[in-house]
């Protein structure tokens, strides 16, 4: 798995942050950067459509995720070879987890990719088709639309039926708030979040923290040098008072971890 930072993509030939292997350094002008300006473009419109349903002025998400703002967002690259033995539930490759950003678009060939709807205790595959990408929302925008947006839980296990005998391939865009955006509901700015707070009192849609601060947060929970057990893993939660995710943990849904979501 590569994890390349938004910021450095942008910022190259200069480094923000760190140093990558060279098949990203190779491919930064050619690949990665016009892979991250229109992704960020497609989101943007993706966020606009968002914020009007969700009675916001038209601006209100997409300026809290401008391309050129520092932030936490990136570029993810993974390989999994293929699985010899085919499917089993225990392999899971990604264990059960919601995405901490707002907006994660996924493209892969293979499937793999399972939800939980919510209301049920059934994972579903999300089937790749050829020209589209599969997009998640994340936990910031949850917070972000007063739980309006929901962020489902998911997993990747081995792709089903003949499929396993594929390498497989999945390249994403993560975007996250801008670093300094506090992460409440945007209460003030639409009566539809408002009045979505206030019928849903056990939940506390006023984090404290910036999205910085919240994503550091829960990736050092979840690495796995960190992590001694069911403890880190709610430390390292950000939906925890969310129902239905509350139900799966305690059934055990995260009790795998290998995610850096
Ligand atoms: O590989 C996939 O299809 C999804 C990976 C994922 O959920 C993640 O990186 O957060
Ligand atoms: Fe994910």
């Amino acid at each position: 798995m590569l994890n390349v930072a938004k910021d450095d993509v942008m910022a190259w030939p200069k480094q923000v942050y760190q140093d990558y292997p060279q098949p990203a350094t190779d491919k930064m002008d050619d690949i990665l950067k016009p892979f991250v300006q229109k992704t960020v473009e497609v989101n943007h419109v993706l966020l606009d459509a968002l914020s009007v349903k969700l009675g916001l002025p038209k601006d209100a998400l997409s300026r809290r995720h401008r391309l050129d703002a520092r932030s936490t967002c990136g570029v993810r690259c993974i390989k999994t070879p293929p699985e010899p033995e085919g499917w089993s539930e225990e392999k899971a490759l990604f264990a059960a987890h919601s995405d901490y950003g707002s907006i994660t678009f996924l493209h892969n060939r293979l499937g793999g990719m399972q939800v939980l709807a919510p209301g049920t205790n059934q994972w579903q595959y999300v089937k790749p088709l050829p020209g589209h990408a599969i997009l998640n929302v994340g936990d910031s925008l949850n917070l972000l639309s007063g739980g309006l947006l929901r962020s489902n839980l998911h997993r990747v296990v081995p792709p089903p039926g003949q499929q396993f005998s594929h390498e497989r391939w999945t390249v994403g865009y993560f975007m996250r708030p801008e670093n300094d955006v506090p992460l409440n509901a945007l209460v003030d700015e639409s009566p539809l979040i408002a009045e979505a707070v206030a019928k849903t009192p056990e939940r506390n849609f006023h984090t404290g923290e910036t999205a910085r601060e919240w994503s550091i947060r829960r990736f050092n929970n979840i690495r796995a040098t960190n992590y001694k057990g069911k403890e880190n893993w709610k430390a390292s939660g950000g939906t925890e008072n969310y129902k239905a995710v509350r139900e799966a943990v305690d059934a055990g849904a995260g009790a795998r971890v290998s995610v850096n979501a």
